[in-house]
């Protein structure tokens, strides 16, 4: 299938504001290039410089790109993105061609380096383990063309909140699993089984192949589906990082399907929105655990007494 990538130069402080229009666009993955977050991890001695091309080290400028199948109605889009871009009053540069998605695939792959996160060590594939790093719990993702890499604010938060909440023997739904991370992840923290549940077929195949990477096959279903409509077993934690939207739609059907004490976690939620989440939550019967906030997101803990 034929994609149209759509690049956006931006100033580096604006990378988020405009990977998150292009997410309310519905993409099918996000990636971005900047010089001055590269330099931080360079400087930082997690990543060598040697591995990038002068040309990104040296740009002025971020550059975002995004993924959209090539459909009718592409110009039409193209047409709403420019809208929204000059709506934000900021300087940018748009441009688009056409690719297939195996570039796509491929994409990502320049600039996904081994991440620490909390007690887990994120590692693609074709990287080897960083030496240090040896006693945290390795999670090996080749994320092609879904979300999840680790790297995005509202994964991280959710992996550092995971092992307060994950202890051996519980049973684990991740709804909108992406790459699988967070599933994964529960899985390493003990979890008895974990159900990936993503809406996505292309996440769904992802997060499968990254399973099985993980040695995980046994502990972690991948199923095809929206939400958590008509999945029949009870659990005692449910992930989501989606966005707020989503999960106020997901919140009575959470209650529903979570043993007394279990925890709902949800992420993805833009801060302006995070009390009209957690009002919807409480109204649903959870009580408040906690929240956590990073870069303009919001992650809440809530549970059922
Ligand atoms: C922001 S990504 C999160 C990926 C990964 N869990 C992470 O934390 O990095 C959200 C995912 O939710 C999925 N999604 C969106 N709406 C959904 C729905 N109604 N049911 C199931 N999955 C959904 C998307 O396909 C996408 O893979």
């Amino acid at each position: 299938m034929k994609y149209l990538e759509v690049a956006v130069e931006v100033e580096s402080g604006f990378t988020e504001t405009v990977a998150d229009l292009f997410w309310e666009f519905n993409t099918g993955g996000v990636s971005i290039e900047d010089p001055l977050l590269l330099w931080q991890y360079i400087n930082a001695q997690m990543w060598d410089a040697y591995e990038f091309p002068e040309k990104v080290l040296q740009a002025e400028r971020a550059t975002v790109r995004a993924y959209f199948p090539l459909t009718a109605d592409i110009h039409t889009l193209l047409g709403q993105i420019n809208e929204k871009l000059k709506a934000l009053a900021i300087p940018f540069n748009l441009y688009f061609q056409e690719i297939d998605d195996e570039a796509w695939a491929n994409s990502w792959k320049k600039y996904f380096k081994p991440i620490a996160v909390g007690e887990f060590l994120i590692k693609p594939t074709w990287e080897k383990l960083p030496s240090g790093e040896e006693n945290k719990k390795v999670i090996e993702i080749d994320p092609g063309m879904a979300f999840g890499t680790g790297t995005h604010d509202t994964t991280a938060l959710v992996l550092e909140a995971l092992p307060k909440y994950i202890a051996p023997g519980k049973v684990v739904a991740d709804v909108g699993t992406g790459s699988g991370i967070l599933a994964i992840a529960s899985a390493l923290l003990g979890a008895e089984h974990v159900y990936a549940v993503d809406i996505d077929p292309v996440a769904v195949k992802v997060a499968r192949e990254n399973v099985i990477l993980n040695r995980l096959s046994g502990k972690v279903s991948v199923i095809e589906n929206d939400l958590l409509h008509g999945f029949a077993t009870q659990v005692n934690v449910i992930i989501a990082n989606i966005i707020a939207a989503v999960i106020k739609e997901l919140a009575p059907d959470a209650f529903k399907k979570l043993t007394p004490g279990g925890i709902f976690i949800g992420s993805g939620i833009i801060l302006e929105r995070e009390q009209e989440v957690l009002d919807k939550l409480l109204e649903s019967g959870f009580t408040f655990v906690e929240r956590q906030n990073r870069g303009g997101w919001s992650l809440l803990v809530v549970r059922k007494e």
